[in-house]
């Protein structure tokens, strides 16, 4: 029986809680105690935190504070875990502690400090190396729970949102089912192995809103050793190795809160993200609830029947390490600062129970001496030899060297078959004859050769021990042969990796090299457009520009066209006036060219005044005899200044009007025309001259700058 090892690791505090002079109260005491220091204890005692006398200190196997590093904490409590695994013996380091305490820190490293599964996988390969006369097969799986489900971290991220079952197999073990296991044969492939793991943590963390902090993860390495020389005593072990991430132990803390309030005041995604933590909280407490209560059942050495390992995946998974058959340690990660200060109590206090825990632990022998075993090992063989088939190669060389290497262990295969074989004889042949013939060699003292005859029986079995030994000797050289082969083999497989190596770099650099091609030709792709757009453009504006041009071309045609429309008109229309201002003059006497507009047709207006800057008319109401001249006058002023806004006239020519009011001649010309027609026997001499007197600017004469159209 061995209890199950507690270390603290109180790490440094950093620097946003020394800027908020959060005070360091826990340091370590004789290596083993985890204590608060006595000037800060007065202060808490001071706070009723605890009572004058009150002792707070704990005891586990090791202390660490911010003096040691990774390594030196590796090498004193878990490197013993890591390589008993070699041995068959199951192990099991897990992380407690608050977030932030420093679990990822101790387990997984940061920056240039290697974390205690790197360090462990380091010893792990470097013992496997040195072991001549047995062969390591190892295979990982990685996986996560998260709100008590269990997610496997190495499927592909179309199936990375499949949950997985924890069953029970025959041997009433938990068993993850269906959770990957990579067959691995070096550290770099667990490092990938790990690395992907985390991407996908990572991507699950962005696309289903899984807080990675917040999850338990478990990396799990099975270890199976298989002797090279069958013998009597020959074993196959397999032992289970896991590192085990716990999540953050405390409850909702200031960050979940702040979720609520952006939530719940802007509306905003908040409030969502807030339920989500919450939910991430309550499975977080009430796994390392279930958790708790089984170490403290077990600590009180409760029967295991009687432990509720069924609550949650976690307990299910860790089964074997809590009590079971597993050499476990705890590293409990305490944040040093006053201020979390209760969390810490917390951790310690799970810590103390958990040391209480024995567990029962011994090797996990598989036997050799079965078909299943045999199988197995054989299985595993054919796992190395199709990874070495799989793997792609282009150079022909090395093609070629592969499938020597492949050879040699399908030879390797074979030998190995023949050696059981040869095993089952002699260990046949050893039991039935042994104790007969090792009294006898004993009793001689001399060996095979020198046994004295005695009788037929002796000679049998001198004969049966000659031939023994002739196949012991066979056997021997077998062995030989297997161990150059062996170291042949490894000598190749190093080769593989080495060539394995190169065509990933290669690889690599293929796929770096097509990107910045691809990335290439889309910028040239890019850049083709935007000059083909470029060139649309001019060609859309040169073309603007051409039919601007036309369009003046065409405007000028047109303005000289219209120029000489305009011309011919108006000479056309002053022939008009002409004709009809001499039929005026024949008919009205010598007086008769002023009336040219009165007797003339209704002027229609606007349409039909062609150039109205050329056009001066005075208008007068002549038949309004019983206003004086005043009157007139203005209102002759006042038909000018409209006759000027609308008809854009310069200077006033007269224009006698005939009857109607001075109302309605103040409206458009229709009225005029109107009047026109009913006292054109009214108009005379008399009621012009006065005013063509009065106005000496008026020139009758002036008629040919009338360019009005009249009908
Ligand atoms: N021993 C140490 N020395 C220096 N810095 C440390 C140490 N332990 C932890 N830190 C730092 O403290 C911070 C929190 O550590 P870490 O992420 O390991 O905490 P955690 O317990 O894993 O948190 P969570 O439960 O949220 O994953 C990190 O910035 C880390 O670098």
């Amino acid at each position: 029986m061995e209890n199950i090892q507690v270390v603290v690791r109180i790490r440094p505090s950093n620097g946003a809680e020394k800027d908020n002079n959060d005070l360091e109260i826990w340091s370590v005491q004789n290596q083993d105690t985890i204590t608060i220091s006595n000037d800060r204890f007065n202060d808490l005692v001071r706070m009723r935190k605890f009572v004058p006398g009150q002792r707070v200190e704990f005891t586990f196997n090791q202390c660490f504070d911010s003096k040691h590093t990774t390594k030196f904490i590796y090498q004193q409590q878990i490197q013993r875990i890591t390589l008993s695994s070699l041995q068959g013996i199951n192990g099991t380091v897990f992380m407690y502690g608050q977030t932030g305490s420093g679990k990822t820190y101790t387990m997984m490293g940061y920056d240039q400090e290697e974390g205690i599964l790197k360090q462990g996988l380091k010893d792990l390969f470097g013992e496997i190396a040195k072991q001549q006369d047995r062969q390591y097969f190892l295979r990982c799986s990685y996986v996560e729970i998260y709100t008590d489900q269990v997610y496997d971290l190495l499927a592909t991220q179309e199936r990375l949102s499949e949950t997985l079952l924890i069953n029970e197999d025959f041997n009433k073990e938990f068993v993850i089912k269906g959770a990957i296991e990579e067959v691995v044969t070096n550290i770099n492939e667990i490092m990938d192995i790990l690395q992907f793991g985390e991407s996908n943590r990572h991507y699950a963390s962005t696309v289903m809103n899984h807080c990675s902090s917040r999850s338990h993860t478990i990396f799990r390495l099975y270890v199976r050793c298989v002797p090279n020389y069958i013998g009597p005593n020959s074993v196959i072990t397999e032992s289970i190795l896991n590192f085990v991430d716990l999540a953050g132990s405390e409850k909702i803390n200031i960050h979940d809160s702040m979720l609520k309030k952006r939530g719940t005041s802007a509306g905003g995604s908040g409030g969502t993200q807030y339920k989500d933590r919450q939910n991430e909280s309550k499975h977080i407490n009430k796994s390392l609830f279930f958790l708790t209560q089984v170490i403290s059942l077990r600590a009180q050495d409760k029967n295991d029947q009687h432990i509720p390992y069924r609550n949650s995946p976690l307990t299910k998974i860790l089964r074997s390490s809590l009590g079971g058959n597993s050499r476990t340690a705890i590293i409990l990660c305490v944040n040093p600062c006053y201020s979390q200060f209760e969390q810490t109590l917390s951790t310690l206090r799970f810590g103390t129970n958990a040391k209480k825990i024995e567990n029962n632990v011994s090797k996990n022998i598989v036997g050799f001496d079965n078909d299943e075993s045999l199988n197995r090992v054989i299985k595993d063989y054919e796992i190395k030899i199709n990874e070495l088939q799989k793997a792609r190669v282009d150079d022909k060389q090395q093609q070629e060297m592969m499938l020597k290497i492949i050879e040699k262990l399908e030879e390797q295969r074979k030998i190995f078959r023949q050696q059981f074989t040869a095993s089952d004889h002699i260990q046949a042949m050893i039991n039935k004859e042994l104790n007969y013939q090792w009294t006898h060699l004993h009793y001689h003292g001399v060996g095979v050769l020198w046994v004295p005859e005695k009788g037929n029986r002796e000679l049998e079995v001198k004969q049966d021990v000659i031939d023994s030994f002739g196949t012991i000797k066979k056997y021997q050289e077998l062995q030989e042969e297997f161990i150059i082969l062996k170291s042949e083999k490894q000598s190749l497989e190093n080769q593989v990796t080495d060539l394995k190596q190169k065509q990933q770099e290669t690889i690599i650099q293929t796929k770096k090299r097509y990107a910045n091609q691809k990335a290439k030709t889309r910028k040239y792709k890019q850049l083709s457009k935007d000059l083909q757009d470029e060139k649309n453009k001019l060609q859309k504006i040169a073309l603007c520009y051409h039919n601007m041009i036309e369009m003046d071309e065409m405007m000028l045609l047109n303005n000289d066209i219209l120029d000489q429309m305009t011309e011919n008109l108006q000479i056309l229309m002053q022939n008009i006036y002409k004709v009809k201002l001499k039929k005026e003059i024949k008919l009205k006497g010598e007086y008769s060219e002023t009336l040219k507009l009165v007797t003339s047709k209704p002027i229609k207006y606007p349409k039909y005044l062609f150039d109205t800057s050329a056009i001066n008319v005075l208008f007068w109401d002549a038949t309004d005899n019983k206003k004086n001249e005043e009157q007139n006058k203005s209102e002759i002023e006042s038909f000018q200044s409209y006759f000027q806004s609308q008809l854009n006239m310069s200077t006033p020519s007269y224009i006698e009007l005939q009857g109607g009011s001075s109302q309605q001649v103040k409206e458009p010309l229709k009225h005029i025309c109107s009047h026109e027609k009913s006292s054109q026997s009214k108009i005379g001499k008399e009621n012009y001259e006065p005013i063509l007197k009065r106005n000496l600017s008026m020139e009758v004469s002036d008629e040919l700058n009338f360019r009005s159209y009249f009908r």
